[in-house]
């Protein structure tokens, strides 16, 4: 479960959050959605242990992300594509990433596996396609069996294929009882995956709460979110 309390955030003269509250549940899909410069991503990062608020907390399972013993077991997260150093194989990333966090070896072949990248273990990811970051990134978020998954854009770049594997993925993991917080600007994608829906907007949440309760009242997810956002120029 992951909980988001209050959160200011400051940068310069500018609150680029404020008051940000919300919680994304076990067993759900929530996606988090607002327009560009919104504040999903100083969100996501304060909740990643990445950047400090001003004010407030964001909490895994009840704790600050700083303060969890190998994070990686309890939070699979990926924000901007696989994280992973351009000179080294994906392999190498993954074992390394294992390595820090306690996971054992044998998980490194299982999500190359997983995410479609068991023939590219060995090429090192300056050479990936950003499809295959993305996988790579994926890989690294699953690799220590966490129950919450924090994902910024996860279909980004992602074939057909790709994209059916992801929310296949991510619906299973919900079902299974995880908690899968997913930001995107793809209306369609998170109409058809999310449960419940966080609609925030100048560095405020201006709604939040099942699918069907967001929209009520609205054609589309799109119209609700032009609607809520009041950003109809925006893509
Ligand atoms: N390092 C930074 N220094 C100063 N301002 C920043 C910094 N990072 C983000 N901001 C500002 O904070 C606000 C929120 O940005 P943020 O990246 O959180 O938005 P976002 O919703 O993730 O946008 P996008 O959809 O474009 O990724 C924006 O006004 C942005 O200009």
């Amino acid at each position: 479960m992951l909980t988001i309390d209050g959160l200011f955030k400051q940068r310069g003269s500018r609150l680029v959050l404020s008051d940000v509250t919300f919680q994304a549940l076990p067993g759900k899909v929530t996606g988090f959605l607002g327009p560009n410069g919104a504040g999903k991503s100083s969100t996501l990062r304060i909740l990643l242990g990445l950047d400090h608020p001003t004010r407030g907390h964001a909490l895994v399972d009840g704790r600050p992300y700083r303060s969890l013993h190998d994070p990686l077991r309890i939070v699979g997260s990926m924000l901007d594509g696989s994280g992973a150093h351009r000179s080294r194989t994906a392999r190498n990333h993954l074992a390394w990433v294992a390595r820090s966090n306690g996971i054992p070896r044998r998980r490194v072949n299982e999500v190359l596996d997983q995410a479609g990248l068991a023939g590219d273990g060995h090429t090192r990811v300056g050479r990936f396609s950003l499809g295959m970051g993305q996988r790579l990134g994926l890989a690294t978020a699953l690799l220590g069996e966490p129950g919450v998954l924090v994902l910024d854009e996860p279909v980004n770049g992602l074939d057909p294929e790709g994209i059916r594997w992801v929310r296949g993925l991510l619906r299973g993991h919900a079902d299974a009882g995880g908690t899968v917080l997913l930001s995107s600007h793809l209306m369609s994608e998170v109409a058809e995956i999310a449960d419940d829906l966080v609609i925030i907007a100048g560095g405020r949440i201006v709604k939040a709460g099942p699918l069907a309760q967001v929209t009520a009242g609205y054609t589309t997810l799109e119209d609700a979110f032009f609607g809520l956002t009041g950003e109809a120029g925006q893509r």
